[in-house]
């Protein structure tokens, strides 16, 4: 039987590896899963239970009922939630839940693109590619204002600037999987390439190590 090929999205918050993850799972036949949506569902669950963020204890419980299968990307895809997620995910315990289950995703046939902040660290260290997706802040905040005022919501580009920035700092300074490029990862600097370059940059690299895996 032939090995799952994984290929591993990293990135800070509206760095455009969701769009690009879920490209890559079509143009090469693979499973996608957003990493994060299951972060969002243990906060979005301590949230409809009225629990304080930082209950590691009832965060694990929640954790352990993550269902992939289940998960309801309007209600997750929040602000409030991605920023409770973002407060959850600092809990090793909880971490150690969700990994195991995002690990079992990826291994089977015939593999996977995730996408997150430690899949190539943590999650699948041996990923067949992995690659770190990132754009400046301003960008980013730019591209996350946009897409809010297109499906006809209401915000302030400073205050989306303040929640990225935010968000990285926390991502990127906890002690538990901090949010950093593999080793081994390719850097995909967005800030000045459309969605179309950044996946054709991508798919060279991964053309390159689906030939030297065959
Ligand atoms: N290269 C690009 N150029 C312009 N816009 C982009 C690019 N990549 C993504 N976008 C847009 O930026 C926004 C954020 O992208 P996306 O949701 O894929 O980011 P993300 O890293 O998955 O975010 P999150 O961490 O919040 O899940 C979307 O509106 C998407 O269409
Ligand atoms: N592998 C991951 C994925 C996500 N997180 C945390 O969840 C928050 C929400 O993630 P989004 O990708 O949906 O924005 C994010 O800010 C991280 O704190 C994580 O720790 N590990």
């Amino acid at each position: 039987m032939t090995a799952p090929f994984v290929i591993a999205v990293d990135g800070p918050a509206a760095s455009g590896k969701g769009t690009l993850s879920r490209r890559l799972a079509t143009q090469y036949g693979l499973r996608h899963l957003d990493t994060g949506l299951s972060y969002r569902a243990v906060a979005h669950a301590l949230i409809q239970a009225g629990l304080p963020l930082d209950d590691e204890a009832q965060a694990v419980e929640a954790a352990r009922k993550v269902d992939f299968a289940g998960f309801d990307p309007m209600v997750l895809s929040t602000h409030a939630v991605g920023e409770a997620a973002s407060q959850v995910s600092v809990h090793p315990a909880v971490r150690r839940v969700l990994v195991e289950k995002q690990r079992a995703f990826a291994m089977q046939p015939p593999g996977a693109v995730l996408d997150g902040r430690d899949i190539g660290t943590v999650v699948c260290p041996n990923a067949d590619v992995k690659l770190y997706v990132t754009a400046s802040p301003q960008v980013r905040a730019g591209r996350r204002h946009r897409e809010i005022l297109r499906l006809g919501g209401q915000a302030e580009y400073e205050a989306i600037l303040a929640d990225i920035e935010r968000r990285d700092a926390r991502d990127m300074d906890r002690a538990d999987s901090p949010l950093r490029p593999a080793d081994g990862a390719h850097l995909l600097d967005t800030s000045q390439m459309s969605i179309e370059a950044a996946f054709l940059a991508a798919c060279a690299i991964v053309d390159g190590a689906r030939d030297a895996k065959n």
